[in-house]
Protein backbone atom coordinates (compact mmCIF):
# COMPACT_ATOMS: atom_id res chain seq x y z
CA UNK A 1 0.00 0.00 0.00
CA UNK A 2 2.20 2.35 1.03
CA UNK A 3 4.18 2.88 -2.27
CA UNK A 4 1.11 3.42 -4.09
CA UNK A 5 -0.03 6.20 -1.28
CA UNK A 6 3.71 7.60 -1.98
CA UNK A 7 3.02 7.87 -5.56
CA UNK A 8 0.15 9.37 -5.15
CA UNK A 9 1.63 12.06 -3.21
CA UNK A 10 3.84 12.48 -5.95
CA UNK A 11 1.86 13.06 -8.38
CA UNK A 12 -0.06 15.22 -6.53
CA UNK A 13 2.74 17.26 -5.57
CA UNK A 14 4.30 17.37 -8.57
CA UNK A 15 0.42 19.38 -10.19
CA UNK A 16 0.82 21.49 -6.80
CA UNK A 17 4.41 22.95 -7.88
CA UNK A 18 3.30 23.53 -11.53
CA UNK A 19 0.60 25.65 -10.31
CA UNK A 20 2.59 27.46 -8.07
CA UNK A 21 4.97 28.40 -10.72
CA UNK A 22 2.69 29.52 -13.02
CA UNK A 23 0.10 31.66 -9.97
CA UNK A 24 -2.47 29.95 -8.15
CA UNK A 25 -5.74 31.59 -8.11
CA UNK A 26 -7.07 31.90 -4.22
CA UNK A 27 -10.45 31.75 -3.08
CA UNK A 28 -11.99 31.73 0.65
CA UNK A 29 -13.94 29.13 2.42
CA UNK A 30 -16.60 29.57 4.67
CA UNK A 31 -14.48 29.90 8.17
CA UNK A 32 -11.95 32.36 5.54
CA UNK A 33 -9.24 30.66 5.06
CA UNK A 34 -7.70 30.25 1.59
CA UNK A 35 -8.21 27.46 -0.86
CA UNK A 36 -6.77 27.41 -4.48
CA UNK A 37 -6.80 25.35 -7.66
CA UNK A 38 -3.85 23.57 -6.44
CA UNK A 39 -6.00 22.24 -3.37
CA UNK A 40 -8.74 20.87 -5.27
CA UNK A 41 -6.75 19.88 -8.43
CA UNK A 42 -4.18 17.54 -5.94
CA UNK A 43 -6.92 16.45 -4.63
CA UNK A 44 -8.51 15.03 -7.52
CA UNK A 45 -5.62 12.94 -8.06
CA UNK A 46 -5.02 11.28 -4.92
CA UNK A 47 -8.55 10.25 -4.74
CA UNK A 48 -8.35 9.01 -8.50
CA UNK A 49 -5.97 6.83 -7.04
CA UNK A 50 -7.20 5.71 -3.81
CA UNK A 51 -10.81 4.94 -5.61
CA UNK A 52 -8.56 2.86 -8.02
CA UNK A 53 -6.57 0.64 -5.58
CA UNK A 54 -8.65 0.47 -2.10
CA UNK A 55 -12.01 1.01 -3.59
CA UNK A 56 -13.55 -0.45 -0.14
CA UNK A 57 -11.65 1.95 1.92
CA UNK A 58 -13.36 5.27 2.88
CA UNK A 59 -11.80 8.58 2.08
CA UNK A 60 -12.44 11.59 4.43
CA UNK A 61 -10.73 14.71 2.30
CA UNK A 62 -10.47 18.48 3.26
CA UNK A 63 -12.34 19.74 0.34
CA UNK A 64 -14.73 16.54 -0.06
CA UNK A 65 -15.81 17.38 3.78
CA UNK A 66 -15.61 21.11 2.82
CA UNK A 67 -17.86 20.12 0.24
CA UNK A 68 -20.44 18.51 2.61
CA UNK A 69 -19.25 14.94 1.01
CA UNK A 70 -18.11 12.77 4.31
CA UNK A 71 -18.42 8.89 3.64
CA UNK A 72 -19.67 6.52 6.44
CA UNK A 73 -16.38 5.29 8.46
CA UNK A 74 -18.04 3.76 11.70
CA UNK A 75 -16.09 0.36 12.71
CA UNK A 76 -13.54 1.32 9.21
CA UNK A 77 -10.19 1.85 8.33
CA UNK A 78 -10.57 5.19 6.49
CA UNK A 79 -7.94 7.33 5.19
CA UNK A 80 -7.54 11.11 5.81
CA UNK A 81 -6.25 13.66 3.15
CA UNK A 82 -5.25 16.64 3.09
CA UNK A 83 -4.39 17.65 0.02
CA UNK A 84 -2.22 21.08 0.51
CA UNK A 85 -1.72 21.79 4.36
CA UNK A 86 0.19 24.88 4.90
CA UNK A 87 -2.02 26.70 1.63
CA UNK A 88 -1.24 29.90 3.33
CA UNK A 89 2.10 29.35 2.67
CA UNK A 90 1.60 28.42 -0.24
CA UNK A 91 -0.24 30.89 -1.04
CA UNK A 92 2.84 33.52 0.44
CA UNK A 93 5.18 31.82 -1.88
CA UNK A 94 7.14 30.07 1.03
CA UNK A 95 8.24 26.35 0.64
CA UNK A 96 6.44 24.93 4.03
CA UNK A 97 3.73 23.24 2.57
CA UNK A 98 2.75 19.61 2.28
CA UNK A 99 0.91 16.69 0.50
CA UNK A 100 -0.63 14.75 3.42
CA UNK A 101 -2.46 10.64 3.37
CA UNK A 102 -2.73 9.15 6.29
CA UNK A 103 -4.51 5.73 6.93
CA UNK A 104 -6.63 5.15 9.74
CA UNK A 105 -7.01 2.00 11.79
CA UNK A 106 -8.93 1.59 15.09
CA UNK A 107 -8.68 5.17 15.91
CA UNK A 108 -4.87 5.35 15.43
CA UNK A 109 -2.65 6.62 12.78
CA UNK A 110 -0.70 4.06 10.99
CA UNK A 111 0.35 4.85 7.63
CA UNK A 112 1.30 8.72 6.41
CA UNK A 113 2.70 10.25 3.67
CA UNK A 114 4.07 12.96 3.68
CA UNK A 115 5.68 15.33 0.56
CA UNK A 116 7.03 18.66 0.55
CA UNK A 117 7.51 19.12 -3.05
CA UNK A 118 8.98 22.55 -2.67
CA UNK A 119 11.80 21.00 -0.48
CA UNK A 120 12.26 18.16 -2.36
CA UNK A 121 11.38 15.89 0.50
CA UNK A 122 9.06 12.78 1.07
CA UNK A 123 8.86 11.12 4.69
CA UNK A 124 6.53 7.91 4.88
CA UNK A 125 5.90 5.10 7.86
CA UNK A 126 4.30 2.07 7.53
CA UNK A 127 4.56 -1.42 9.72
CA UNK A 128 6.10 1.09 12.58
CA UNK A 129 9.00 2.11 10.15
CA UNK A 130 9.27 5.82 9.18
CA UNK A 131 11.94 6.96 6.64
CA UNK A 132 12.68 9.64 4.02
CA UNK A 133 13.82 10.68 0.60
CA UNK A 134 15.09 13.67 -1.54
CA UNK A 135 12.99 13.94 -4.44
CA UNK A 136 14.17 15.42 -8.18
CA UNK A 137 12.04 15.45 -10.94
CA UNK A 138 8.84 14.31 -9.07
CA UNK A 139 10.58 10.80 -7.94
CA UNK A 140 12.88 9.64 -5.06
CA UNK A 141 16.30 10.02 -5.76
CA UNK A 142 18.98 7.83 -4.12
CA UNK A 143 17.75 5.70 -1.07
CA UNK A 144 14.95 5.78 2.15
CA UNK A 145 17.39 6.64 4.68
CA UNK A 146 15.50 4.90 8.34
CA UNK A 147 14.59 7.76 10.10
CA UNK A 148 14.05 8.02 13.95
CA UNK A 149 13.15 10.68 17.11
CA UNK A 150 15.83 11.52 19.32
CA UNK A 151 16.48 11.44 22.34
CA UNK A 152 15.70 15.04 24.06
CA UNK A 153 18.54 16.96 25.92
CA UNK A 154 18.61 19.93 28.51
CA UNK A 155 17.48 22.13 25.67
CA UNK A 156 14.71 20.87 24.02
CA UNK A 157 13.87 22.59 20.63
CA UNK A 158 10.05 23.18 19.79
CA UNK A 159 8.36 24.00 16.86
CA UNK A 160 5.45 26.21 16.18
CA UNK A 161 3.26 27.23 14.00
CA UNK A 162 3.52 30.09 11.37
CA UNK A 163 0.49 31.30 11.05
CA UNK A 164 -1.41 29.70 14.02
CA UNK A 165 0.37 29.89 17.20
CA UNK A 166 -1.35 31.15 20.36
CA UNK A 167 -0.64 33.30 23.11
CA UNK A 168 -1.26 29.90 25.26
CA UNK A 169 1.30 28.02 22.97
CA UNK A 170 4.34 31.16 24.53
CA UNK A 171 2.72 30.39 27.75
CA UNK A 172 3.66 26.33 27.68
CA UNK A 173 7.03 27.13 26.22
CA UNK A 174 7.87 29.46 29.27
CA UNK A 175 6.16 27.48 31.99
CA UNK A 176 8.54 24.57 30.32
CA UNK A 177 11.47 26.48 30.49
CA UNK A 178 11.84 25.79 26.75
CA UNK A 179 14.02 28.74 25.60
CA UNK A 180 14.94 27.19 21.83
CA UNK A 181 11.76 27.16 19.13
CA UNK A 182 11.32 27.49 15.51
CA UNK A 183 8.15 28.90 13.47
CA UNK A 184 7.51 26.05 10.68
CA UNK A 185 4.65 25.65 8.47
CA UNK A 186 2.34 22.88 7.87
CA UNK A 187 2.87 18.97 8.59
CA UNK A 188 6.64 19.30 8.42
CA UNK A 189 6.74 20.01 12.14
CA UNK A 190 5.48 16.25 12.93
CA UNK A 191 8.17 15.40 10.56
CA UNK A 192 11.25 17.41 11.58
CA UNK A 193 10.16 15.76 15.01
CA UNK A 194 10.23 12.40 13.26
CA UNK A 195 13.84 12.76 12.29
CA UNK A 196 15.03 13.87 15.31
CA UNK A 197 16.16 17.46 14.66
CA UNK A 198 13.10 18.72 16.88
CA UNK A 199 11.97 17.69 20.19
CA UNK A 200 8.64 18.73 20.78
CA UNK A 201 5.57 20.55 19.17
CA UNK A 202 2.82 22.20 21.38
CA UNK A 203 -0.23 22.74 19.46
CA UNK A 204 -2.51 24.83 21.42
CA UNK A 205 -4.49 26.10 18.52
CA UNK A 206 -7.45 24.35 16.03
CA UNK A 207 -6.55 21.98 13.36
CA UNK A 208 -8.41 19.02 11.55
CA UNK A 209 -7.64 15.29 11.60
CA UNK A 210 -6.40 15.46 8.23
CA UNK A 211 -4.02 18.08 9.33
CA UNK A 212 -2.48 15.73 11.68
CA UNK A 213 -2.71 12.01 10.28
CA UNK A 214 -0.09 11.69 8.22
CA UNK A 215 2.43 13.44 10.01
CA UNK A 216 1.81 11.53 13.86
CA UNK A 217 1.48 8.24 11.89
CA UNK A 218 5.51 9.00 10.56
CA UNK A 219 5.94 10.61 13.77
CA UNK A 220 4.22 7.43 16.15
CA UNK A 221 6.74 4.87 13.79
CA UNK A 222 9.28 6.80 14.55
CA UNK A 223 9.56 6.72 18.03
CA UNK A 224 7.57 9.72 19.40
CA UNK A 225 3.56 10.45 20.30
CA UNK A 226 0.98 12.72 20.40
CA UNK A 227 -0.95 13.23 23.10
CA UNK A 228 -3.78 15.24 24.19
CA UNK A 229 -3.53 17.96 27.10
CA UNK A 230 -5.40 15.05 29.20
CA UNK A 231 -2.24 13.30 28.62
CA UNK A 232 -4.08 10.46 26.48
CA UNK A 233 -3.00 9.66 22.82
CA UNK A 234 -4.65 11.53 19.94
CA UNK A 235 -7.47 9.76 18.41
CA UNK A 236 -9.19 9.64 14.72
CA UNK A 237 -12.24 9.47 13.20
CA UNK A 238 -13.96 11.73 16.25
CA UNK A 239 -17.69 12.14 14.92
CA UNK A 240 -20.66 13.77 16.84
CA UNK A 241 -18.42 16.04 19.19
CA UNK A 242 -20.75 17.54 21.79
CA UNK A 243 -20.10 20.88 20.94
CA UNK A 244 -16.91 20.78 17.92
CA UNK A 245 -17.52 19.73 14.59
CA UNK A 246 -16.51 16.30 13.09
CA UNK A 247 -12.74 15.77 12.54
CA UNK A 248 -11.47 18.95 14.94
CA UNK A 249 -8.72 18.18 16.81
CA UNK A 250 -8.43 18.93 20.48
CA UNK A 251 -5.53 20.96 21.03
CA UNK A 252 -2.50 18.56 21.87
CA UNK A 253 1.51 17.89 22.02
CA UNK A 254 3.60 16.08 19.88
CA UNK A 255 6.92 14.79 21.15
CA UNK A 256 9.83 12.79 20.34
CA UNK A 257 11.26 10.91 22.86
CA UNK A 258 11.34 11.68 26.58
N1 LIG B 1 -9.29 28.41 12.77
C1 LIG B 1 -8.98 27.26 12.22
N2 LIG B 1 -9.93 26.31 12.01
C2 LIG B 1 -9.60 25.11 11.47
N3 LIG B 1 -8.37 24.78 11.07
C3 LIG B 1 -7.39 25.67 11.25
C4 LIG B 1 -7.63 26.96 11.82
N4 LIG B 1 -6.48 27.62 11.85
C5 LIG B 1 -5.55 26.77 11.31
N5 LIG B 1 -6.09 25.62 10.97
C6 LIG B 1 -5.44 24.47 10.36
O1 LIG B 1 -4.04 24.59 10.50
C7 LIG B 1 -3.43 24.19 9.28
C8 LIG B 1 -2.13 24.90 9.09
O2 LIG B 1 -1.27 24.50 10.11
P1 LIG B 1 0.05 25.33 10.43
O3 LIG B 1 -0.40 26.62 11.01
O4 LIG B 1 0.74 24.46 11.40
O5 LIG B 1 0.79 25.49 9.14
C9 LIG B 1 -4.43 24.55 8.21
O6 LIG B 1 -4.32 23.60 7.17
P2 LIG B 1 -4.59 23.99 5.60
O7 LIG B 1 -3.50 24.86 5.16
O8 LIG B 1 -4.58 22.64 4.95
O9 LIG B 1 -5.97 24.64 5.58
C10 LIG B 1 -5.79 24.46 8.90
O10 LIG B 1 -6.47 23.25 8.64
MG1 LIG C 1 -4.22 21.34 6.44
Amino acid sequence: MLEILEASALAAGQAIMEIYLAGPSVTYKRDASPVTDADHRAERIILADLAAAFPDIPVVAEEEVAAGRVPDIAGKRFFLVDPLDGTKEFVKRNSHFTVNIGLIENGEPVTGVVYAPALGLIYSAAAGRAKKALVENGKPAGQWTTIGCRRCGDRPMALTSRWHNSPETVSFLTDQGIEDSEAVGSSLKFCLLAEGTADIYPRFSRTMEWDTAAGDAILRAAGGETLTTAGISLAYGKRNQPDDSDFANPWFISRGRA
